[in-house]
C-alpha cells in the first residue's frame, strides 16, 4: 500500500493549528479544507489527462484536460463533509458519492446508515475523504462498498492516521493509496488517536463530545 505523509511546511503549520483545542469550528473547517486541498493536489499528481484543442490568441493549441467523469469524491459522513470543500476546490466537476457511517462508541465498529454512489463506479477513481483513520474500521467498510460497486482504484485522504488503522488497511487493501497530513502515535483505550485532534466531527460541527 502506498502511504504518502505530506510533510509540506504549510500542511504541518495548519495541522498544528488544528491540534490547538482553542481552535473553534469556523477556523477548524477552514484549516481542514485547506489541508484537504493540498492532500488532493498530492493524490492527483499522476492523474491521467486528455489533450484538447482550444483556440488561443496565437491559434489552436493542445492543452491538458482533467476527465472529471473518471473520478468520484467520497466523503464519509459526518466528518468527511468538513474535508470535502477543499477537495472540491481542486476537482469541482467530480461527482460526489456519499457514505454514512457512525462508529459505535462501545464496540468501535462502524454502523452504515447511508450509501449513495455515483454511476459507473467501475470507470472512476474513488477519492475517499475522512479526517480521521483510527482503528480503520470505517475506512475498511467504505472501501468494501466502493469495491463492491466496481471501483478498481481507491485513494484515501486523511488528516490524521493511527498506525493501527494503516496496518488494517494495508492487510485488507494493499492496492490502495493513502495521503495523510500526519501518522500519529497510537490509539487510546477508547480508540481515539493520540495526539490526534479529539472528535473531528464534533470539532467541525460544534457539537458536544458524545
Ligand atoms: O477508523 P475508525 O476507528 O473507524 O474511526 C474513524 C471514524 O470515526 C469518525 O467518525 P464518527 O464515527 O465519529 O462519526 P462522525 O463523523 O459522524 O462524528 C471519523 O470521522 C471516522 O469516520
Ligand atoms: O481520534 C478519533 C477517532 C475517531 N474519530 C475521531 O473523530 N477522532
Ligand atoms: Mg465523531
Amino acid at each position: 500500500m502506498k502511504i504518502v505523509e505530506v510533510r509540506h511546511p504549510l500542511v504541518q503549520h495548519k495541522l498544528g493549528k488544528l491540534r490547538d483545542v482553542g481552535t473553534d469550528p469556523v477556523l477548524f473547517r477552514q484549516l481542514a479544507s485547506e489541508i484537504a486541498a493540498m492532500l488532493a493536489y498530492e493524490a492527483t499528481r499522476e492523474m491521467p489527462v486528455e489533450t484538447r484543442s482550444v483556440p488561443t490568441w496565437a491559434g489552436p493549441l493542445d492543452v491538458a484536460h482533467v476527465r472529471a467523469e473518471k473520478v468520484t469524491l467520497v466523503p464519509i459522513l459526518r466528518a468527511g463533509l468538513g474535508f470535502l470543500p477543499g477537495v472540491q476546490a481542486m476537482l469541482p466537476a467530480a461527482a460526489v458519492s456519499v457514505i454514512g457511517l457512525r462508529r459505535n462508541e462501545a464496540t468501535h465498529q462502524p454502523e452504515t446508515y447511508y450509501e449513495r454512489l455515483a454511476d459507473n463506479m467501475g470507470e472512476r477513481t474513488a477519492i475517499l475523504i475522512d479526517p480521521m483513520l483510527a482503528t480503520g474500521g470505517s475506512a475498511l467498510a467504505a472501501i468494501d462498498m466502493l469495491k463492491a460497486a466496481g471501483c478498481r482504484q481507491v485513494k484515501c485522504l486523511f488528516l490524521v492516521a493511527a498506525p493501527e488503522g494503516l496496518r488494517a488497511l494495508e492487510a485488507a487493501h494493499p492496492d490502495i493509496e493513502v495521503y495523510v497530513a500526519a501518522v500519529d502515535e497510537r490509539l487510546n483505550e477508547d480508540a481515539y488517536i493520540l495526539p490526534g485532534l479529539g472528535d473531528a466531527g464534533d470539532r467541525l460541527f460544534g457539537t458536544p463530545v458524545d
